[in-house]
């Protein structure tokens, strides 16, 4: 479902954290993205709904080479991929219902539909009683878990989550885990950055490891 196929990625100033990196993903895995800080797991998660493009190799999302896709075509490829970050990236002055709301809003869906899918997403993440709160009068792991709602409120088939835990203690690190291992068990396809590598390491999935630009 996701594939790389010898890429690197060199950024202006000459930074180049991916040399050759192959990896495929299947439909409906749940893979980790290891790799010490630095190692390009951020970077190779942003390639895959085109935020960042490879400098060589190509990225083949259900077989389309990402690099032929015309712009026009992007938004459809965003659409079916849900992703989270570490700093969360919610907006403060709007409530959770309206961040969790916000992809939804751009598609141009129907108020009615909007209200229904938020809803089930913010229930889904145990937050549906806060759904008119404002995010700072939420702890860390509340805000992440807004990040997923928002993430995936659309239903997309690929979700992406680049260190979900990164703030968090263990016990509530566990609990954002669990979250995303049950979005994978009704099918959704999911790629976590993370280097919490006791945790990774007990929930037994597949891990890729980032090392010098390549997969290990
Ligand atoms: N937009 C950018 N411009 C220039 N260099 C960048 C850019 N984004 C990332 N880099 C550099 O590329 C390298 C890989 O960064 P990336 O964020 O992908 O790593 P990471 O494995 O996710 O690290 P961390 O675990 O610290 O988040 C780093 O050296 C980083 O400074």
């Amino acid at each position: 479902m996701i594939r790389l196929e010898g890429v690197g990625k060199r950024y202006p100033g000459g930074n180049e954290p991916l040399r050759g990196l192959d990896l495929h993903v299947e439909r409906g895995e749940l893979v980790f993205i290891t790799g010490a800080s630095g190692a390009g797991k951020s970077t190779l998660l942003r390639l895959i709904p085109r935020l960042e493009r490879p400098s060589r190799g190509q990225v083949l999302i259900d077989g389309a080479n990402l690099a032929r896709l015309p712009r026009r075509r992007i938004p459809y490829l965003r659409r079916r991929i849900g992703m989270t970050f570490q700093d969360h990236r919610l907006l403060h002055d709007r409530t959770l219902f309206d961040n969790v709301a916000l992809p939804l809003v751009i598609e141009g869906r129907p108020h009615a539909d909007i209200r229904r899918r938020v809803q089930a997403a913010l229930d889904k993440v145990g937050l549906l009683a806060q759904s008119r709160a404002y995010p700072v009068t939420l702890s860390g792991g509340e805000q992440q878990r807004v990040g997923i709602a928002r993430a995936i409120v659309s239903r997309p088939p690929i979700l992406l989550a680049d260190e979900p835990t990164g703030n968090l203690d263990p016990a509530l690190s566990l609990e954002i885990m669990q979250l995303f291992g049950q979005f994978n068990q009704v099918g959704v396809t999911t790629v976590i950055a993370s280097h919490d590598q006791p945790l990774i390491d007990a929930l037994g999935h597949r891990q890729i490891h980032l090392s010098e630009g390549r997969a290990t």
